[in-house]
C-alpha cells in the first residue's frame, strides 16, 4: 500500500470509532476485509488511528476546524501537525483520498483553548491541573505521544545486563530505564519481542516500568502470603512472584481475566493459586494484600487513548466508589501486622490520595500509613499511584 492508500484506510477506521466502534475491533474488521494489506500496512494504519485518538482534539482542529468530526479530518489534521502538506497525500490517485475541498484548505482561525492543545476532555484538564500542580502540563503532553515499550525483566531468571545483551544479539536496540532497575526500554524491533525464544522461556514479560515500580515499592519478608485482590492478567502478581520464595494467591472478580494467568506463571516458573471470592477468607490471612483497582486509567491513556474520551464524572464516581468498596473488603483478609497495598494507575486525586485519605478516616484506629508514591507519564512511565498501609498487630 502506498502512504496515502494507508491514509485512507486509517480515515475509513477512525469513521467506524467515530460511531462508537472500539478501535481494536474496528482495525482487525478490516484487515479480514484487506487481505491484500501486509503486516507493515496494517502496523502503520495502526499507529495512524492510535496517534489520532491521543490527539484527537488538535488533529481534528487542525484538519477540519469547526466541521463535524471525520476520520478523513483526523488524518488531515495529523499530516498538518506534522508540518506536512496534506495536498501531497490527498491527492485522489489510486487509492489515495480524494483532493481537498476549498473548506478543508483552511486556515482555521482557532481560539486559544489548553484542553484541546493538549488534546483533553474539556472537564478532565481542570481535574489534572488540581491534582498535579505545575506537572500537570507535562503529564498530558506526555499523553499525547506513543508510550514506550517496556519489558520486565525475570531476575529469578536471568539478570538485566544478560537479558540486554541477548536481545542485541538479536538484533533489538534496548537500554535500561532509570525509573526502575528490572525495566528495559526496546527502541527498536519492539514488534519481535514475543516471537523471542527468551520469551517463551520466561526471561522478561511485557510490563510498563511504572507498573514494575510500583511492585518494587512494596517491601515483602521471604515466604509472605500475597494476595493480588484484582490480578487482572497478573503483571503484578507475576512482578511481586520474581523475587522468589513467596506465595501467591491470585483473585480477581471477573475470573476470566486471569484466563492467561497459569501459561505465564508456567512460563516465569512461578506457582500461583487462582483464588474465587468465595474462597479468599478461607485462604487467607495474607501478609500483603494488593489492589490494583480499577480506574480511570488515565495514567496510561498514552496505551489506551480512547479511554480519554470515553471517561464520563458519572463513570469517574462509579469506579471511586468501587475503589472505596474493594478496600473495605478487601481489608478484612489481611493478617494482623500484615500490608494493603492500593494502586491505580490514575492520574486523579480523587482516586488516589483522596481514596487513601478516606480509607484512614474510615478505619485509621487499626491502620496506618507507610508510603505513597505517585508517578505520572513524564516521569517516563505510566501515571500510577501506590499507598501502602499497615494493619496494627493485635
Ligand atoms: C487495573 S486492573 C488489574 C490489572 C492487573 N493487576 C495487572 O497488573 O495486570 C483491575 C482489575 O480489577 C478487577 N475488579 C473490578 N472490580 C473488582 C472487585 N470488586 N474485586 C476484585 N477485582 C475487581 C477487574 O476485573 C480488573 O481485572
Amino acid at each position: 500500500m502506498t502512504p496515502a492508500a494507508r491514509l485512507a484506510a486509517a480515515a475509513e477506521i477512525l469513521d467506524q470509532v467515530i460511531e462508537g466502534t472500539p478501535a481494536e475491533k474496528a482495525l482487525t474488521g478490516w484487515a479480514r476485509r484487506s487481505r491484500f494489506a501486509g503486516s507493515k500496512d496494517r502496523a502503520a494504519i495502526r499507529d495512524h488511528v492510535f496517534d489520532a485518538l491521543r490527539c484527537r482534539r488538535s488533529f481534528a482542529a487542525l484538519g477540519q476546524g469547526a466541521a463535524p468530526e471525520s476520520g478523513r479530518g483526523l488524518m488531515l489534521g495529523l499530516l498538518r501537525a506534522a508540518g506536512q502538506a496534506p495536498e501531497a497525500m490527498f491527492t485522489g490517485e489510486g487509492h489515495a483520498p480524494k483532493p481537498l475541498s476549498e473548506a478543508e484548505q483552511g486556515p482555521f482561525a482557532l481560539p486559544e483553548d489548553a484542553a484541546r492543545d493538549l488534546d483533553l476532555p474539556g472537564w478532565v484538564w481542570p481535574l489534572m491541573q488540581q491534582t498535579l500542580g505545575d506537572q500537570a502540563r507535562a503529564a498530558a503532553e506526555a499523553l499525547r505521544h506513543r508510550a514506550p515499550v517496556h519489558i520486565r525483566v525475570n531476575t529469578a531468571r536471568t539478570s538485566v545486563a544478560a537479558l540486554q545483551a541477548l536481545l542485541e544479539a538479536e538484533g533489538l536496540k534496548v537500554a535500561p530505564v532509570p525509573l526502575v532497575e528490572t525495566a528495559l526500554e526496546v527502541t527498536g524491533g519492539a514488534r519481535r519481542l514475543q516471537q523471542l525464544q527468551a520469551f517463551e522461556d520466561g526471561l522478561f514479560e511485557m510490563q510498563d516500568a511504572a507498573s514494575q515500580a510500583i511492585c518494587a515499592a512494596i517491601p515483602l519478608a521471604p515466604g509472605a502470603r500475597v494476595l493480588d485482590y484484582c490480578a487482572g492478567g497478573g503483571g503484578k502478581t507475576l512482578a511481586l512472584g520474581a523475587r522468589g520464595g513467596l506465595d501467591l494467591t491470585a483473585h480477581d472478580a471477573a475470573p476470566a481475566r486471569m484466563k492467561d494467568l497459569p501459561a505465564r506463571a508456567a512460563r516465569a516458573g512461578l506457582s500461583v493459586q487462582l483464588a474465587s471470592t468465595s474462597e479468599l477468607s478461607r485462604l487467607g490471612p495474607f501478609d500483603l494484600v494488593l489492589c490494583d483497582a480499577p480506574c480511570s486509567g488515565s495514567g496510561a491513556w498514552r496505551r489506551a487513548p480512547e479511554g480519554k474520551w470515553l471517561l464520563t464524572p458519572e463513570r469517574l464516581d462509579e469506579v471511586r466508589a468501587i475503589q472505596a468498596q474493594i478496600l473495605d473488603q478487601a481489608r478484612d483478609l489481611v493478617a494482623p501486622g500484615g500490608q494493603l497495598a492500593y494502586a491505580t494507575c490514575s492520574l486523579f486525586a480523587a482516586e488516589n490520595g483522596d481514596q487513601a485519605d478516606a480509607f484512614l478516616a474510615r478505619h485509621g484506629a487499626d491502620w496506618s500509613e507507610e508510603a505513597r508514591l505517585s508517578l505520572t507519564p513524564a516521569d517516563g512511565g505510566d501515571g500510577f499511584f501506590l499507598a501502602r498501609f499497615r494493619r496494627r498487630a493485635a
